[in-house]
């Protein structure tokens, strides 16, 4: 059985003040059943927020990192220095990061292979377009992106994948439900076929796109969706809190 997983990208959100959110969420939820919490803030936060949420149920991740283990890339993180600022996870492939920093899969790919060689849980997202989708093009996007993206001998404890449709980013607007377990079950499917059965059902799918309190629960009926990689809607406790408990509560 998969554990769950309410992750949080906190992007290019929050100071030293904002740690308080952490506190108050690990009060509220201090042995969340069957559910992992991941809040991934900005890495000027990380090493703070490890310290702020160490020996409780929130673990904190990387938003980025390089593939590289050291050396001259100024501005860059390694995954070793995630791990080292107190981080279990890193998310990767973006579609933030795919746009705002031309990431190809190929390069997503070699940053999933170091977080993972590193002891981090790699957090590989993708997704279509709006036009990309009324082209009818979103599974073999999807599939594309899933195939060069995800290393060889990945397993349900290195890898997560989330599904983030770009325009339901930030928008307000979710796919509908069937859209949403149509391309989730078809991930299962392409990891299966990849990876075999027993691999491929050990790998968490998380949904994310303006997942808010209030659809939060209707998504986590939805087959295949184990969890959500949820933006605004992570930055306060008093948002998060309740799609943490409906995840608990699918
Ligand atoms: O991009 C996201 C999480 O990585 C989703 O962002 P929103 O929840 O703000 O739509």
């Amino acid at each position: 059985m998969r554990r769950k997983l309410a992750a949080g990208n906190w992007k290019m959100n929050g100071t030293g003040a904002e740690l308080a959110e952490l506190a108050a969420l690990a009060q509220s939820h201090p042995a969340p059943e069957g559910t992992d919490i991941l809040i991934c803030p900005p890495a000027t936060l990380l090493s703070r927020a490890a310290d702020t949420t160490r020996g409780g149920p929130v673990q904190v991740g990387g938003q980025d990192c390089h593939a590289a283990a050291s050396g001259a890339h100024t501005g860059d993180l390694s995954a070793a220095m995630l791990l080292d600022a107190g981080a279990s996870a890193v998310i990767l492939g973006h579609s933030e990061r795919r746009a705002d920093h031309g990431e190809t899969d190929a390069i997503v790919l070699a940053k999933a292979e170091a977080a993972i060689a590193a002891g981090l849980l790699a957090v590989v997202c993708l997704g279509e377009t709006l036009e990309e989708r009324e082209a009818g093009k979103t599974l073999s996007v999807v599939g594309t992106q899933l195939a060069g993206s995800v290393p060889e001998g990945a397993s349900g404890a290195t890898l997560v994948v989330a599904y983030e449709p770009v325009w339901a980013i930030g928008t307000g607007k979710v796919p509908t439900l069937e859209q949403i377990g149509e391309v989730h079950d078809f991930l299962r499917a392409e990891l299966t076929n990849r990876f075999g059965a027993e691999t491929a059902e050990g790998i968490r799918l998380l949904y994310g796109g303006s997942v808010k309190p209030g659809n939060a629960a209707e998504i986590f009926a939805v087959s295949n969706v184990d969890g959500a990689l949820v933006g605004g809607a992570s930055l306060t406790a008093a948002d998060f809190s309740p799609i943490i408990s409906a995840l608990e509560n699918a």
